[in-house]
């Protein structure tokens, strides 16, 4: 939840130098709770996001029942089974997509009855196509306002129908992961053959939640269907079984705001816990800061970028690119293309759309209080930079990634103010402070 704090002024950025220790991913955090809780015995989870979104997951698992112990520095323990515990919870799931998203496919097979809410917002973001991927297995899900949105009522399921399971994947890629993670619960007698209909986008998120699934113990096999879209095989009896330990790396979409820091404030700045060896896929932002000229080294577990710094006149080379595997990471590129030596196209990001606000929108709006000229279509981004950039305070609609990614305009050599600082909260609470302890003013 946003704090109670009206604005953050920040002081406009003269450099950046420094390392810091990234908080734990969201993505892996959340999947690694609820892969934990339905896994036969106990995990350890360590380096787990503390944050907004994590809290949603962890608060639904116990009101299921799951036993979740906070450890402290030693981190968490959760005792999981196949079945849930509980068979009856109202569940709150704030704004987070993948925390709902995931709930639903595994609910809807545990013989009980669960209602899912979340902020307006959230009543807001699709998740339809999961629900019609699902009711032709049986699942018993109803809207309780309006069709296609949460909240949403689950009832048993009933007797299990034909497959393969067909989802649509191109809204959101979390439909997806939420009928894979359920496998062992519908991959009882016979295999379970998952087709995807259509485009399927953000795919680095499937093939996270297919590692994450090996971790505790099932594979996923792919293949692709007649009209060349992936199908996914997972086979009959399959179960979690608890990995023992478990370490959650760093944030990568948490690391772009720091990777740009380096690029546009000269560095070197170094994020550690995410590096060669992620498993997430915005570890690819790097990548983006290479193409724009900044200089980018790299270990498996960290990474550094440097450049010679606005301040010594150091410009970001424009960029036109498909960013739709790097969704939430490519907010961050929208904010550096200020900086460029020309107009930058951010091409196939049309699920910003749907996500904690309209993204595509809420980013055109703000790039131009900035002096940007902006053009925005159904599914792209163009931002041509300033000749002067003008302060301006920026309004974040409640999402995190407007907040810290606005926060490097102030790299420009001018104050921004960011009102409602405290959306932060959903997946990074200290993003200021680690912000602050990195950089030098005036
Ligand atoms: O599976 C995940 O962990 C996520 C998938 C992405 O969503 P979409 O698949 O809706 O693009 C991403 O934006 C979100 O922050 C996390
Ligand atoms: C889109 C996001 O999250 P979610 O879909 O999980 O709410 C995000 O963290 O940028």
């Amino acid at each position: 939840m946003s704090s109670a704090i009206e604005f953050l002024d920040l002081a406009p950025i003269r450099s950046a130098r420094g390392r810091m220790r990234l908080p734990g991913s969201k993505s892996v955090s959340i999947r690694a709770l609820l892969l934990a809780a339905l896994s036969e015995g106990e995990t350890r989870l360590t380096g787990l996001l503390d944050s907004d979104d994590t809290r949603v997951m962890r608060e639904a698992l116990k009101a299921c029942g799951v036993p979740l112990e906070d450890l402290g520095e030693a981190g968490w323990r959760v005792r999981g089974a196949a079945r849930l515990p509980r068979r009856e919870a109202d569940i709150f799931v704030g704004n987070s997509g993948l925390s709902i998203r995931t709930l639903v496919a595994v609910l809807a097979f545990m013989d009980g009855r669960y209602r899912l809410s979340g902020i307006p917002r959230m009543h807001e973001r699709p998740i339809g196509d999961l629900v019609d991927a699902l009711r032709p297995l049986g699942a018993r899900i109803g809207y309780q306002q309006k069709e296609g949105f949460p909240p949403l009522l689950i009832e048993p399921a009933r007797a299990r129908a034909a497959q393969p399971v067909r989802v649509r994947g191109d809204a959101s890629s979390q439909f997806l992961t939420g009928i894979l993670q359920s496998a062992p619960l519908l991959a009882q007698e016979r295999e379970l053959v998952v087709e995807v209909e259509g485009e399927l986008i953000s795919r680095p998120y499937i093939d996270l939640s297919i590692a994450l699934m090996r971790r505790f113990g099932v594979e996923v096999q792919r293949g692709t269907t007649a009209a060349g879209t992936p199908r996914f095989t997972v086979a009959a009896g399959s179960r979690y079984r608890a990995p023992g330990a478990f370490a959650v790396e760093g944030d990568a979409s948490s690391a772009s705001y720091f990777l740009a820091l380096g690029a546009l404030a000269g560095g070197p700045v170094r994020v550690q816990g995410m590096g060669s060896a992620s498993l997430q896929g915005d570890v690819r932002f790097a990548e983006v800061m290479s193409a724009m000229g900044a200089e980018v080294s790299q270990g498996e577990d960290w990474t550094e970028v440097r450049s010679p710094g606005l301040a010594s006149g150091f410009r970001p080379k424009a960029i036109d690119a498909d960013f739709n595997h790097i969704p939430d990471a490519a907010m961050t590129v929208a904010v550096v293309a200020l900086f460029a030596d020309g107009p930058s196209l951010l091409r196939n990001i049309g699920s910003w759309r749907v996500k904690e606000t309209d993204r595509i929108a809420a980013m055109a709006a703000e790039l131009a209080k900035l002096g940007a000229a902006v053009e925005a279509g159904p599914d792209w981004l163009r931002v041509t930079p300033p000749a002067a950039l003008r302060t301006a305070a920026i309004d974040t609609y409640d999402d995190h990634r407007i907040a810290m990614s606005f926060s490097l305009a102030a790299c420009g050599g001018i104050p921004v103010r960011i009102n409602d600082p405290g959306c932060v909260a959903k997946t990074f609470p200290d993003y200021f402070a680690r912000l602050a302890a990195l950089t030098t003013s005036g």
